[in-house]
């Protein structure tokens, strides 16, 4: 059956698995051996950039016309600085576009052994991800490393990309190569694809491609279960410079919340909480200045939604994704199934004024 962007679907996907490859083959050369992130505090990896390149790369070959909306750009690769970073981001990115092609891609896309890639090619693709973003049209938004700690760690993070048309965000696709793909069995097989299409559900695929070939038949579709408060838990950010977890602590006392909360990096968190393993992500902003990045939330968003659940700011106004890069002023984020939702919006309030109560005294 085809489907409002079905076309855009395969490509999306196909672009994010070679990108979940090619970050695992960096993280077993590169981060396992320390040779890139020794004393770096904010790590942009060789990863970032090169995961950018191969999915920027295939969207200019199927959708030219689409700006995208990407974390990084090749400034630094583009300094004189940055010429060894440079020839591994380059290195990298042609070893990942030139690999084979895959069940359900095609040579058109600017994959397979046949293509070469200049330099010059890769760093405009980085580049292609500068755009600013807005209220109308189509663009594409791109996370190529969602969870930069959590990949250094060697613990969870994604490769996440978004189609976004009119600022309403219709396709989401998160991929999770160290996620279980069966959260009943942790220390089962890893790694799962995540996507969503707006009015044709939630699904989990598998990463691998040639598991897929109609990828319809392999994949799983999400539903958020109903949760009692009782078997309920939050699904929170690791780094404490992300997010206000002292008060994500509050919210789940007020919620009657038992079951201690599930931390994890990256948009795994929104798959997860699609899955029904976990059932509230909650981010309220640590200080005040910081914008949520579109792409920190726009696959997530859509993902949550066509699981069933509702995503807001922590007032319960809608994110909105037509105000450029970043989601403008920062009110928090609450994602959970519907009846959950509201209670969790109604103890966010509560929880606001205990602590204006106990700051008073
Ligand atoms: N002060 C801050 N407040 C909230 N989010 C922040 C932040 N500083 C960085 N981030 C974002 O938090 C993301 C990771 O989210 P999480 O904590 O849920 O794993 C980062 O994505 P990257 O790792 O792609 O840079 C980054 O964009
Ligand atoms: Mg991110
Ligand atoms: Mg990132
Ligand atoms: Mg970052």
């Amino acid at each position: 059956m085809s489907h409002a962007y079905y076309a855009e679907k395969q490509v999306a996907v196909a672009a994010v698995r070679r990108a979940c490859a090619l970050t695992s083959s960096v993280f077993n050369k590169l981060v396992r051996n320390e040779t890139l992130t020794k004393d770096d505090k904010s790590p942009v990896t060789v990863g970032d950039f090169a995961a950018q390149a191969v999915v920027s790369t295939i969207l200019s070959r199927t959708f030219p016309h689409d700006p995208i909306v990407g974390e990084e750009d090749a400034s630094d690769l583009r300094a004189d600085t940055g010429a060894s970073l440079r020839e591994r981001v380059v290195a990298l990115a042609t070893e990942s576009l030139t690999a084979p092609l895959q069940p359900g891609e095609e040579e058109s896309w600017g994959l397979g052994p046949s293509h070469k890639h200049t330099t010059e090619e890769l760093l405009a693709a980085i580049d292609r991800g500068n755009y600013e973003g807005g209220r109308t049209g189509r663009m594409w938004t791109l996370d190529p490393i969602d969870g930069t700690k959590g990949f250094l760690r060697g613990e969870q993070y994604a490769v996440c990309l978004a189609l976004v048309v009119d600022a309403r965000v219709e396709l989401g696709v998160i991929g999770c190569p160290n996620l279980p793909r069966d959260p009943a069995s942790p220390s089962g097989p890893r790694g799962a694809v995540f996507v969503a299409t707006r009015g044709y559900g939630a699904f989990q695929l598998p990463l691998a491609p040639a598991e897929s070939l109609q990828p319809e038949e392999k994949a799983t579709r999400l539903r958020i279960p109903a949760f009692a408060m009782d078997t309920l838990n939050l699904l929170e950010s690791v780094e404490k410079a992300h997010a206000k977890l002292s008060f994500n602590e509050r919210v789940a006392r007020l919620l009657g919340v038992i079951r201690p909360p599930t931390r994890m990096d990256s948009q795994a968190k929104y798959a997860a909480l699609a899955r029904g393993d976990g059932g509230v992500y909650l981010r309220m902003p640590v200080g005040t200045g910081y914008k949520e990045k579109i792409w920190d939330h726009a696959p997530g968003s859509v993902l949550v939604e066509e699981a069933g659940g509702v995503i807001s700011d922590s007032r319960g106004q809608p994110l909105d994704f037509g105000l450029g890069r970043t989601l403008g002023e920062n009110f928090g984020v609450v994602a959970a199934g519907k009846a959950v939702h509201t209670k969790v919006i109604e103890a966010i309030q509560r929880a606001k004024e205990e602590e204006e109560k106990e700051e008073g005294q």
